[in-house]
């Protein structure tokens, strides 16, 4: 009998071993293919388009690609010769249009186990209205629900292991840079003050007066993701497509603790609907639509420079968090504490050409990043 236990003694402490290797391991891996990736999707031409198709080079479904081709627009030299010019743009990886949410999903779920093992993780969807962020994070099967199945499924089984973990849930909105609390109540929406809180110590943030879930079971997070529609819709009127106009940040707090080898590790796991990027002219849009505009391409090009300062890499540099809501919020989950995934979302129509180009460049600036080697929250 005495041998039987200790025998299940000693394999139990074996299972503990190989997990905490496992997460050494595992961060290795995720340094090693860089601190902050690029993946581009191109969403498929859909029965309402009735525009003509782009001349796009993507990747068939079967391919490993990190390669995207764009036939540029026409262009007629002073001679009157008509060319078109080829624009290629690499990144860690291209989906292409028959791509499905559960294949991408396999490509993130390696950031949300950094988010256990206690890393800080953005993964951001950036793009024109229209070009499928919203599909790609928050449908039925999005990154949001595939997330907080996975974080289910491995906390589970990792029980036997002494790991115990609990997950909270916010979702906030930032529109015209003001912070909003999608579980909140919409009434409030823009007139309730919000204030952002830094625990630099423990790496952690608040935000006043915003609801926080425990999500303990997958029921929860569906009654979540109703409420927060529910309340983008009452807030939204007929002149105002608000989600588009907006950034929607759901944000997942893991905490485990191991109360056998008193581990304890806290991550969290940003997930973000940016704002539509479409450039309206200044000239077509008016009022609130241009505050909007206004706002959004400064909160959009102030991400780009916070990745870009980060990407120069030297210690103690200013990186300018506080220029945008944002960033401000994000600031512990951005750098060199932390993990960041871009989605690029192109449309397949010629109609938006010069979106898809716009995106792609931006996105092509990001994937020149390299951010420092990520710290663990663990004590
Ligand atoms: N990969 C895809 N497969 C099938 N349908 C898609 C795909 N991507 C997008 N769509 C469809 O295209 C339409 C636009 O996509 P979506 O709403 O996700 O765009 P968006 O970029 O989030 O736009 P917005 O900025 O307005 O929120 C939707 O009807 C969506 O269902």
């Amino acid at each position: 009998m005495q041998a039987a236990i200790d025998s299940e003694g000693i394999a139990n402490e074996k299972l503990r071993a190989e997990e905490t290797l496992r997460r050494k391991l595992h961060n290795q891996v995720q340094e090693l293919k860089g601190n902050i990736r690029v993946f581009c999707r191109v969403r498929p031409t859909l029965a309402v388009d009735d525009q003509e198709p782009a001349k796009i080079g993507f990747p068939d479904a079967e391919a490993d690609s990190k390669e995207v081709a764009i036939q540029g627009p026409e262009q007629t030299s002073a001679m009157g010769r008509t060319t078109t010019s080829t624009n290629s743009f690499s990144f860690d990886r291209v989906f292409g249009p028959s791509s499905q949410n559960g294949e991408i999903f396999e490509e993130i779920s390696q950031l949300v186990q950094s988010a256990l093992d206690g890393y800080n993780v953005c993964i951001f969807c950036y793009g024109q209205t229209g070009s499928g962020k919203t599909h790609t994070m928050s449908s039925a099967d999005g990154m949001i629900p595939l997330a907080v199945k996975q974080i289910y499924d491995t906390a589970r089984g990792l029980e036997e292991k002494g790991w115990k973990y609990t997950m909270e849930g916010s979702f906030v909105e930032v529109y015209n840079e003001n912070l909003n609390d999608l579980l909140g109540n919409a009434s409030e929406f823009d007139k309730k003050k919000h204030e952002i809180r830094h625990d630099v110590e423990k790496n952690k943030t608040t935000i006043t007066g915003v609801q926080t879930v425990m999500l303990d079971s997958p029921e929860r997070l569906q009654s979540m993701l109703e409420r927060s529609s529910k309340n983008r819709i009452v807030a939204a009127t007929n002149a105002n497509q608000r989600s588009s106009r907006s950034h929607s940040v759901f944000i997942l707090r893991l905490i485990g603790n191991n109360s056998i080898t008193g581990e304890h590790s806290e991550g969290t796991l940003n997930l973000v609907d940016l704002a539509g990027s479409e450039r309206l002219s200044h000239s077509q849009a008016e009022g609130q639509r241009l505050k909007e505009t206004q706002n959004i391409n400064k909160s959009l090009s102030c991400l780009g420079d916070v990745i870009g300062a980060l990407g120069q890499g030297k210690d103690g540099a200013h990186v300018p968090y506080r220029n945008s809501k944002l960033t401000y919020l994000l600031q512990l989950s951005l750098g060199g504490n932390s993990k960041t995934l871009m989605f690029v979302m192109i449309s397949p129509l010629q109609a938006h050409l010069s979106e898809t180009l716009t995106s792609l460049k931006f996105a092509t600036k990001v994937h020149n990043t390299h951010i420092g080697t990520a710290k663990q929250a663990k004590r």
